[in-house]
């Protein structure tokens, strides 16, 4: 640089170098706890993860929405007990709105269905990939940050809609050449619980906070479970019937004890039977203890699990249909699942299955002389135009330095733009995996 160093004399002053003070320390140069950046390679493989998650959605005709990352915390204040609402990362800000940074997608979307109320025609099939936060003591060393891709259906009361959803997974997992026998889907109904709980005269306002100490199931030991269910209000008969039935894996062992005329039995043989019809039968079982974490949830439920068993849950969801009317709209039938891009990639390493992925630009364009950079300027766009990737050379470089950064970024060709050619109209275009070198007319360049 040919400006002043900052200590009131030019460079051309021999001054002491100035003062270290606080403003010149060296900042912390790592992201925010808990949070990622995505230099080149790893935002390679992020964008071919979303992308993934783009083609499915729109193979099954769904439309990209996005919300703001910051919402109100009014959407997530649920007294269920739910760890989301644990870790909210949630403040005022300085127009002391109690405002958090969206822990999950689907209240937002709640909240613009809302708001979008007849202008929109049903059923509507949405998809997102955003960004969602949580606030969680760093003792356990986990993120703050993950991105989720989320499809809904809203508008469709049917168990078809659930199926469509499990159907379109259990797509992204084939397109990445992941089997029924790496993963499978772990399915049940809320309406289990439901039935159980009414059985034992369970108040329905215990319903959510009961899903949610069930979901602990595996998680804590099977005491404080029990412990927390009776604090919660539920008799200790209740409690040990409960837990019988939620270890039921067989859906008609379930049909014996809860009889065949309840909504849980009838939506959960629906499901097998159009998972048959889509193909996808041998990626999913029953398993009564699944309720998932979020507190909305009203009817059938699932999660994507590794086969063997040693990571969290790959994705999870389930019908809300009553979600909308705790923020005060009318409600709507619902259904929609969340899939994080962290369990994802760690199955996809274990299984050797993450893609070969680099930086391809098919020319790189130098000039041989410093006073064609112009002309060198001029064939970059030549090129551009025609929608060819150029990697232009933007200062004087020995030719060896060219061809190692030509290696580092893969290019197929390296354009030379020398005087003699230039003179003639023509460029020099040499073929960097054969070593094939010949002139070509500029306007003939493809
Ligand atoms: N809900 C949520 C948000 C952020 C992360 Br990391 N995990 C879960």
């Amino acid at each position: 640089s040919t400006g002043d160093n900052g200590s009131g004399g030019g460079r051309s002053g021999a001054l002491a170098p100035p003062p270290i003070t606080e403003e010149l320390q060296k900042i912390d140069v790592n992201p925010p706890k808990g949070t990622r950046d995505f230099p080149p390679e790893e935002m390679r493989l992020r964008t071919w993860l979303f992308h993934s998650f783009r083609e499915v959605s729109r193979l099954f005709g769904f439309e990209e929405v996005d919300f703001p990352v910051l919402e109100s915390e009014a959407l997530y204040i649920r007294k269920a007990g739910e760890e989301i609402r644990d870790q909210l990362y949630c403040f005022e800000d300085r127009g002391n709105r109690r405002v958090a940074l969206r822990p999950e997608l689907t209240p937002s979307l709640a909240r613009l269905v809302i708001q979008k109320g007849k202008s929109v025609s049903l059923p509507l099939k949405w998809f997102a990939v955003g960004q969602c936060w949580r606030y969680e003591r760093m003792t356990r060393g986990r993120r703050r940050e993950h991105y989720q891709w989320n499809m809904d259906i809203i508008g469709v009361p049917e168990v078809t809609a659930e199926a469509e959803l499990i159907s379109s997974i259990v797509t992204f997992f084939k397109r990445v050449g992941i089997t029924a026998s790496d993963v499978g889907f772990k399915v049940s109904s809320r309406k289990v619980l439901q039935e159980v709980l009414r059985c034992y005269s369970v108040p329905e306002s215990l319903f959510s906070k009961v899903c949610i100490i069930i979901d602990k199931i595996g998680k804590i030991p099977v005491d404080e479970i029990k412990k927390d269910l009776k604090s919660a209000g539920v008799s200790e008969e209740a409690v040990d019937e409960l837990l019988q039935v939620l270890s039921i894996k067989s859906l008609t062992k379930l049909e014996e004890i809860l009889g065949g005329a309840g909504e849980a039995v009838a939506d959960l043989k629906q499901l097998f039977s159009l998972a048959e019809k889509f193909g996808y039968a041998e990626w999913i079982e029953f398993d009564a203890s699944i309720v998932r974490g979020l507190a909305y949830y009203t009817g059938i439920v699932f999660e994507g699990f590794d086969r063997e068993g040693k990571l969290r849950a790959i994705c999870g969801g389930g019908r809300y249909d009553r979600l909308l009317s705790t923020f005060g709209g009318d409600d709507l039938p619902a259904c929609g699942f969340g899939f994080g891009d962290a369990v994802i990639v760690e199955l996809l390493k274990d299984r050797g299955l993450l893609p070969e992925l680099s930086l391809q630009v098919e020319n790189i364009v130098c000039a041989l002389d410093v006073d064609l950079q112009g002309a060198a300027a001029r064939v970059a766009s030549i090129l551009r135009e025609k929608s060819q990737t150029v990697d232009l050379v933007l200062e004087s470089k020995p030719l060896k330095w060219v061809f190692k950064r030509a290696a580092r970024i893969n290019a197929h060709r390296l354009i030379l733009v020398g005087n003699s050619e230039w003179q003639r109209g023509m460029v020099v275009v040499k073929i960097l995996s054969s070593g094939e070198q010949y002139e070509v007319k500029l306007d003939e360049l493809v």
